[in-house]
């Protein structure tokens, strides 16, 4: 989330009407904050301020022939050392700006039911879920994401959900069939109960958690009815999971299924194919119709599978292309004026978080593509008007959708799918700012990032809430692998972002406040701050070698800032972790994290954003997957890492951690040897011994997965091997 530090004041107009729908609270102990940041930033400037000062004099000291080759390549380490100090100076003030005054909002829900006393007069919402793979993204997640949406606690008539399928998955056509079934029966249970979570396989995980007690009381509160219907309620939904399983593994869908809606037969057309087919549009639950409730006769949301069309010739801009289509398609369908965008993985955890749509709220957290509301004007690329958006009535938006029949009869389903297809072909968008001015931007593997700042830079403001009970739930990468390779993803359209034309200091000034442009760059910077910590990593292991000394000795009063710099950081992010609940062995992890991504994904994000400039590389989204082998998930509840993988990433991360290991071994063997000049040896070089200590320490994992790990997650043979080969080489070079 960036900085969020406007005013924050709504008007009370009209009554109830304008009474204010949220409230902001600066976060508590700013002060303790500050002095804390500006300690630190006190003790980055002592040490540059010493290194300069050291490079400086070495320039007017004359040495003697001898030692004027290595005091030469000290200069110069030094000098590397100065620019990566001074660059992590850089960083470290941007992230303060960014963490300078947090605000938390929460939600006045008694307002939001005054101003609207007519359930009539909300505004509706259309709900679009991304889902791009039946491999990666199962279609009974992708199902129960889309039930946790369908069963907000809002009137049903005004939610739309729509599944945008990349994957033109015959069996995620299927189990959303299947899901529109079970929703009669789902809906009507969730509100009866008031249950939560609202997606049925987290709520039934939920409820089986071994109890403490062997036979707890049930709460007060419970209804009666509860345990009873939750039984069948379970056997429905273990039923639908079968059916959707079998027919995966079958491979196809049976003939008899087949005959159950008439959407299968797009699927019989020759030329269907993932990369190559017609649009696929189908209304599996139409909200018009009168005939569309559930088990108790209240209306159903609308609900609509989507595969928009694919041909080998057009580009489809990811799930960019897969958005804009769904922008087009519902405003045809639905139109309604809010629209809230999750990942196939993101099931709603909380069925009232919907009623706050972020609408008039202010400041600037960034669109990340999940879990966020939008105007549907905002999103379409728009301008923000003042004048315009006072909303009067939230409905005006669907009129010409209501006009649209002839005669003022409704359009059928039917109709409404053959007419909406257009809208989601390859050629719609063909000379149209789609992509550019419209809708979410192309061409960027952060496409929300970029939509996000264009937004704003339109006027528009955006609000973070984070209510008690988590809005959303999504599935994290669970190996290290493929949370480099997203961060790999992040880092380079981050960095794309800074260095295009949508630099939020152009494209931001005078548009966004400077705070915010600044904050911004926390992100965008990502793949830069590799080379930092690759130089500060490598080149002090290398002077070990070399037996050059780079930090002041032990014994100088200069090592106090160096010393400061690196408790209070530590301890402050160790005391931040284990306060949001995590454990110590996970902040641990979480500190390798920081360095593996520095070393790998920003480093790769890095070279590749510079090979795209220079035309040698095209962009590219790789889906990070859902789902885990069952030992895989198992080592991940341990927090024990993963490698198990010959990834050029490993390559890189086994050799940096070799080398350091070697350069770190060579001193003390030497210091062993020659016990006389050991305490001299540790005197000047302590300071570079302990910073090889430490990034040892941190790669302890590493070392045990290429060396001792005998399960499958271990580091693969090859890997090990040519990190060794590498590393080796690279100690050899040092040594002559
Ligand atoms: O061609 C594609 C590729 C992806 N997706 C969908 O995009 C979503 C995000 O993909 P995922 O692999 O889960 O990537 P993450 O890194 O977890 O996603 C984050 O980062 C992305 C940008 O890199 C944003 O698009 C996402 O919204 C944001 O949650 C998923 O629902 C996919 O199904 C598509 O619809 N079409
Ligand atoms: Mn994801």
């Amino acid at each position: 989330m960036a900085a969020v530090d406007w005013d924050i004041h709504e008007e009370e107009e009209e009554g109830n009407r304008y009474l204010p729908l949220f409230e902001a609270k600066s976060a508590k102990g700013r002060i303790a904050y500050w002095i804390y940041a500006v300690s630190v930033y006190v003790a980055i400037a002592l040490v540059c301020f010493n290194r300069l000062i050291h490079l400086l004099l070495q320039i007017v000291t004359e040495e003697d022939d001898d030692d004027k080759l290595m005091m030469r390549r000290r200069w110069w380490c030094m000098g590397g050392l100065l620019m990566a100090e001074l660059w992590y100076s850089f960083y470290y003030f941007i992230t303060q700006i960014l963490r300078s005054n947090p605000i938390y909002y929460s939600t006045l829900k008694k307002n939001l039911c005054r101003r609207y006393e007519e359930e009539k007069l909300l505004p509706s919402v259309d709900i679009f879920v991304c889902t791009a793979n039946d491999q990666m993204e199962p279609p009974l997640m992708v199902i129960n994401t889309v039930l946790s949406l369908m069963s907000y606690n809002y009137p049903s008539n005004k939610l739309n959900v729509y599944l945008s399928d990349d994957g033109a998955s015959v069996f995620m056509f299927y189990a959303l069939l299947e899901a529109s079934r079970f929703s009669k029966h789902w809906l009507p249970f969730c509100n009866q109960f008031n249950i939560e979570p609202r997606s049925p396989s987290a709520y039934f995980s939920s409820i089986s958690q071994p109890q403490p007690q062997p036979q707890p009381p049930p709460p007060p509160h419970q209804h009666p009815l509860l345990p009873n219907r939750c039984l069948s309620i379970k056997q429905l939904y273990e039923e639908m999971e079968a059916r959707i399983e079998e027919s995966m593994k079958a491979g196809k869908i049976s003939e008899q299924v087949k005959q159950q809606h008439v959407g299968f037969g797009e699927w019989d057309v020759f030329t269907c194919t993932r990369k190559d087919h017609q649009t696929i549009l189908q209304i599996l639950i139409d909200g018009r119709d009168d005939d569309a409730v559930d088990v108790e006769g209240r209306p159903l949301p609308t609900l609509v599978y989507m595969a928009r069309e694919k041909r080998p010739q057009y580009h489809h801009n990811f799930k960019a292309g897969a958005m804009n289509a769904l922008i087009r398609v519902s405003s045809r369908i639905s139109n309604s004026p809010v629209i809230l965008n999750v990942d196939c993985d993101m099931y709603s955890n909380n069925s009232e978080s919907v009623e706050f749509p972020g609408l008039n709220a202010n400041g600037g957290p960034m669109y990340i593509g999940t879990g966020c509301f939008h105007r549907r004007d905002a999103l379409s690329g728009l301008k923000y008007d003042e004048k315009a958006n006072k909303i009067h009535d939230w409905n005006d938006h669907q009129k010409h959708i209501t006009d649209n029949g002839t005669d003022g009869l409704k359009e059928s389903a039917r109709m409404l799918e053959e007419t909406s297809k257009i809208l989601a072909s390859c050629t719609y968008e063909q000379d149209t700012q789609w992509g550019k001015e419209m809708g979410l931007k192309y061409g960027c593997p952060v496409e929300d990032v970029i939509t996000g700042l264009s937004i704003q830079c339109k006027g528009w403001r955006s609000a973070y809430y984070n209510p008690k009970r988590k809005g959303f739930l999504g599935v994290a990468p669970t190996t290290l692998l493929q949370t480099l390779i997203q961060h790999k993803r992040w880092a380079e359209g981050d960095f794309q972002i800074f260095l295009s034309k949508h630099c939020p200091f152009l494209l931001g000034h005078r548009k966004i406040p400077l705070k915010l442009q600044i904050s911004y760059c926390n992100y965008l910077l990502w793949a830069p701050n590799s080379l930092a910590t690759l130089f500060y990593i490598l080149v002090p292991s290398f002077c070990l070698i070399k037996g050059i000394s780079l930090f002041p000795q032990l014994s100088s009063i200069w090592i106090l800032p160096y010393a400061y710099i690196i408790t209070a950081t530590y301890a402050f992010s160790a005391a931040e972790f284990l306060y949001s609940g995590s454990t110590a062995r996970g902040w641990l992890n979480d500190q390798r994290i920081w360095l593996y991504k520095r070393v790998t994904s920003y480093l790769f994000a890095l070279t590749e954003t510079i090979l795209k400039l220079l035309g040698f590389a095209k962009s590219g989204f790789v889906i990070t997957t859902k789902v885990a082998e069952e030992d895989v998930s198992y080592r991940y509840e341990q927090e024990m890492m993963e490698f198990g993988a010959a990834s050029p990433m490993f390559k890189v991360l086994g050799t940096t951690a070799l080398f350091c290991l070697f350069s770190l071994a060579s001193v003390v063997v030497r210091s062993i040897r020659d016990p006389q000049r050991a305490i001299l040896v540790v005197n000047e070089l302590g300071s570079q011994m302990i910073l090889s200590s430490l990034v040892v320490v941190i790669n302890l994992p590493l070392y045990n997965a290429m060396f001792f790990r005998k399960d499958t997650g271990g580091m693969p043979f090859s890997v090990t091997f040519q990190s060794l080969v590498l590393a080796s080489m690279a100690y050899l070079l040092a040594l002559y």
